[in-house]
């Protein structure tokens, strides 16, 4: 380190004090890279990785060039990473020594503001946590982009963790450098967000007007994210707004896994916004009130009056056709209010975003004007905002209509809004036109008709002759520079308009920039009204677009129960019904009261047990949304929680057995269920052997009648468990109607009481093409099965002996005798620990055992 250079003296001295970013240290027109983060980020850019210095002591190296980082930039955030933007701060011609060269910002994923990192219609979250070391936790999040930020208390679970927090579009989580507790260790390995740390928890002064709550936990957790905020962004947070307290009781909770599996804001598969319910209620025309739409739908209310608020707007709205349309026009042109205001607020706003706040505005008024027409709730809406007149007006006179990105060039500010740049105007104007009379009195002076004059940024402006006409120049003109077929003049009297014109230019261009600083100045003292105003717009859009979803696609206003009734008519899965052919969706009804709190749905594969099921979440939550749900008559009760065990996309990926999350989740559900609840159970206890697996099927449908009494929904293939409907109470069988026809399944799709006569499995698999031998013979075995003698007497149908242990032993005796390879194999099954196994294992385990029994014939 003995031949170190001041340069790279100051750029470790900077590099370490942010050791978990890459550093952007600018040197002239690039940003470099030193070291290991030169080496990283030449891999993850694909930028070529060079050396400076030589010998021992070369340093690897990589750049970008400033005027095209953002984009650089914006490719390491969507990786995870954060960097740390270094920029010289005095100018280089001046300085003694070493530039010097400071930190101006730390990007991190949930911080990042530039428009081309951060997607219109979704939220980005940074979230800060606190009093990890007790058993509630406090958290808070908020969106940089737009300042809107929340908090609350929530348990110390990975699941309450989960539910509050992991909301899409979470990117960022601030934590203080303690132990935290195992569990989360290993729920932070696998977490799709960066961690951030950051010890301070007190809250600033300059903030503690955003925080009016009590709870020490939050305040610290809000402190947290402030210090975070001001340590990496270094300038003005004005546009923060303060904290809304989440209180979970006031909305429909529901875990991670239901939210997906419900495909609310992401299809299942490809995680995409098609394919979800968000995409299919979207006719928002702002970009605030797509988000807003997302918002909702993350949390559902539990609040009946305020649900009732919404729909009594979204039911005005669809009656009013007029009324809506008018909205619709006039909310195309209101432009992101809460982006733009936090651009104002960060001090990287253009002219041309401030113009787009100025048509936003104006057409506000029209919207205060329209709401009144949906009645007293409309009239609701309007009380309180400040439709920023004065702003308006500012931006108006201030503005042109078209101004420039760039803000150092000039041409922003209007014509008659400040005198002194009127008066540099007029100078520059003049001079141009004396200019161009120039050249046509020159011409008439000298006799010379392709005498030009012209501009170029070395010499200025001066005067060309080709050279054929050189002998007709006149003395007074000054030779300034030769080309190969002109020579190029100046006159005193051009030199000295020439600085009139540019003194002018620069004065003006130095002026505009004064005023326009003056002008966001004047705006930022308006951000907290605009950002008011922006949730207006926003409200009043997602419920236009409610309205015009559900008058498109026939959806009617949701009753509320207070005796926990659901009566649907004629109801239908949102988006399913969009993916078939218009009318092919077949509608079902659904009842559910005090008596008749469970139902166990039976039917073959593909029938449509879990659509049906899952249809009646989605319509919970669209009622509790303010929406209208697909039916054509529909009651419903106000849900506290949702709980769904469907399905086992994901599992896979967190390396635990299918089973065991199916067990998991189920016991979270059974915990946290109450009687006001809604569960859905689809094909629960399947993962495990038939006997079992019917076992604690039947348990917990007891379990649930017994102790909780939420409406549950229960999908099964154990046609055993049919003969509950006798024992419990509240139980009632309902089935998917299938038919068979010429040796053909026909789904039917529709729900009718009582339970299936019969499984179509073998149909199922034959529509699938198993090879015809396959299909053959699986149907002589049901055949062989099926007539087997019953004797133990238990009311069953025909499939039942397939999952009859008794019978199970009988039938596979009389199909083949058992085999010491056949015990063995067996032996290993039965030792085997499923649950601490990989897929891998288990298939190579299977391979074995295939192999086993193989080699005995
Ligand atoms: N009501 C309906 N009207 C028309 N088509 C439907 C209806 N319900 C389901 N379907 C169609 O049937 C397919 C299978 O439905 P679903 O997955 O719900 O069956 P399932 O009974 O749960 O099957 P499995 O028991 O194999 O899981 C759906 O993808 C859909 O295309």
């Amino acid at each position: 380190m003995s031949k170190i250079t001041p340069m790279m003296q100051q750029y470790h001295d900077i590099k370490n004090q942010y050791p978990d970013a890459f550093l952007f240290f600018r040197l002239g027109d690039f940003y470099e890279l030193f070291f290991d983060d030169a080496e990283l980020a030449a891999r993850e850019l694909e930028i070529t990785l060079t050396r400076r210095g030589k010998g021992d002591d070369a340093a690897p190296m990589c750049g970008v060039p400033y005027h095209s980082a953002e984009n650089y930039i914006a490719r390491l955030i969507d990786k995870g990473y954060k960097i740390a933007i270094c920029e010289q701060v005095e100018d280089p011609q001046t300085a003694k020594g070493v530039v010097k060269r400071e930190v101006i910002r730390v990007v991190t994923p949930g911080t990042i503001m530039e428009e081309r990192a951060v997607t219109a219609d979704a939220n980005h979250y940074i979230a800060a946590l606190s009093g990890m070391d007790h058993d509630r936790l406090a958290y808070v999040r908020t969106d940089l982009t737009t300042g809107e930020t929340d908090g609350g208390i929530i348990g110390s679970e990975v699941t309450d963790i989960e539910k509050a927090l992991l909301a899409d579009g979470l990117r960022e989580v601030i934590f203080p450098r303690e132990e935290l507790p195992s569990d989360w260790e290993k729920w932070l390995k696998t977490a799709a967000f960066t961690i951030s740390y950051e010890e301070n928890e007190d809250m600033p002064d300059a903030y503690l007007h955003l925080y009016d709550g009590s709870d020490p936990s939050v305040r610290a957790a809000f402190g947290r994210m402030l210090h975070y905020l001001a340590r990496t962004q270094k300038r003005s947070l004005a546009h923060l707004q303060p904290l809304a307290t989440i209180e979970p009781r006031e909305f429909l909770q529901m875990d991670v896994h239901t939210r997906r599996n419900l495909e609310l804001t992401a299809s299942l598969r490809e995680r995409k916004k098609k394919g979800s319910l968000y995409h299919l209620l979207d006719d928002t025309k702002t970009a605030m009130g797509s988000r807003m739409l997302h918002r909702f739908l993350e949390r559902p209310l539990a609040n009946k009056r305020e649900v009732e608020r919404r729909q009594t707007l979204v039911h005005q709205l669809v009656d009013d056709m007029l009324t809506r349309a008018q909205l619709q026009d006039q909310l195309k042109n209101v432009y992101d209010l809460e982006r733009l205001a936090g651009r104002v607020a960060y001090g990287n706003v253009n002219a041309r975003e401030l113009v787009q706040l100025r048509t936003s505005l104006q057409q506000v008024p029209e919207i205060v004007d329209t709401l009144p027409a949906l009645g007293d709730e409309g009239v609701r809406l309007t009380e309180d905002v400040d439709v920023c007149e004065a702003l308006r007006e500012r931006l108006e006179a201030a503005l042109v209509d078209d101004p420039p990105i760039a803000i150092r060039e000039g041409g922003m500010i209007r014509r008659g809004f400040h005198e002194e740049l009127d008066e540099y105007r007029e100078a520059s104007e003049n001079g141009k036109t004396w200019l161009s009379n120039l050249e046509h009195q020159e011409r008439e002076a000298t006799g010379i008709k392709n005498l030009k004059v012209g501009y170029n940024r070395v010499f200025g402006y001066y005067i060309e002759i080709s050279k054929a006409q050189l002998p007709h120049a006149p003395d007074h003109f000054e030779r300034k520079q030769t080309l190969t077929n002109a020579e190029r003049f100046i006159t005193p009297d051009l030199k000295e308009m020439e600085n009139r014109i540019l003194e002018a230019e620069e004065k003006m261009e130095q002026l505009e920039f004064d005023l326009f600083k003056s002008v966001r100045e004047e705006t930022n003292a308006y951000i907290p009204r605009l950002q008011q105003l922006a949730q207006m717009i926003a409200y009043v859009d997602c419920l236009q677009s409610f309205a015009q979803v559900s008058e498109e696609r026939r959806f009617t206003r949701p009753r509320f129960s207070e005796q926990r009734t659901m009566s649907l008519v004629n109801s239908r899965h949102p988006v399913v019904e969009t993916t078939l052919e218009r009318g092919a969706y077949v509608a079902n009804d659904v009842h559910m009261d005090d008596k008749r709190e469970q139902l166990l749905i039976t039917g073959p594969n593909m029938a449509g047990k879990s659509t049906y099921m899952r249809q009646i979440a989605i319509i919970s939550v669209m009622a509790q949304i303010g929406c209208f749900v697909p039916a054509d008559e529909a009651t419903l009760p106000l849900f506290d929680k949702i709980f769904t065990r469907i399905g086992a996309a994901d599992d896979l990926v967190s390396g635990q057995s299918t089973f065991m999350v199916e067990m998991l989740e189920t016991e979270h559900a059974l915990k946290e269920a109450t009687a006001n609840s809604l569960l859905l159970l689809d094909e629960i206890g399947r993962g495990t052997s038939t006997y079992d697996g019917m076992a604690l099927a039947r348990s917990i449908v007891e379990y649930i009648h017994g102790h909780i009494g939420a409406k549950t929904l229960f999908s099964t293939h154990y046609h055993e468990l049919t003969v509950l409907e006798e024992e419990l109470e509240t139980l009632w069988n309902v089935h998917v109607r299938a038919e068979e026809e010429a040796g053909e399944v026909i789904f039917l799709h529709k729900v009718e009481e009582g339970r299936a006569d019969k499984s179509y499995g073998i149909h199922v698999a034959q529509l699938a093409h198993l090879p015809d031998t396959v299909i053959e013979r699986a149907r002589a075995l049901l055949d062989e099965y099926e007539n087997v003698p019953q004797e133990n007497g238990i009311a069953h149908d025909e499939q039942l002996p397939l999952f009859t242990y008794e019978e199970e032993k009988k039938t596979t005796r009389s199909v083949k005798k058992e085999t010491p390879e056949d015990a063995e194999v067996a032996k290993q099954i039965r030792d085997m620990d499923i649950l601490n196994i990989t897929p891998l294992e288990a298939m190579q385990a299977i391979g074995n055992w295939q192999k086993q029994l193989r080699s005995k014939t």
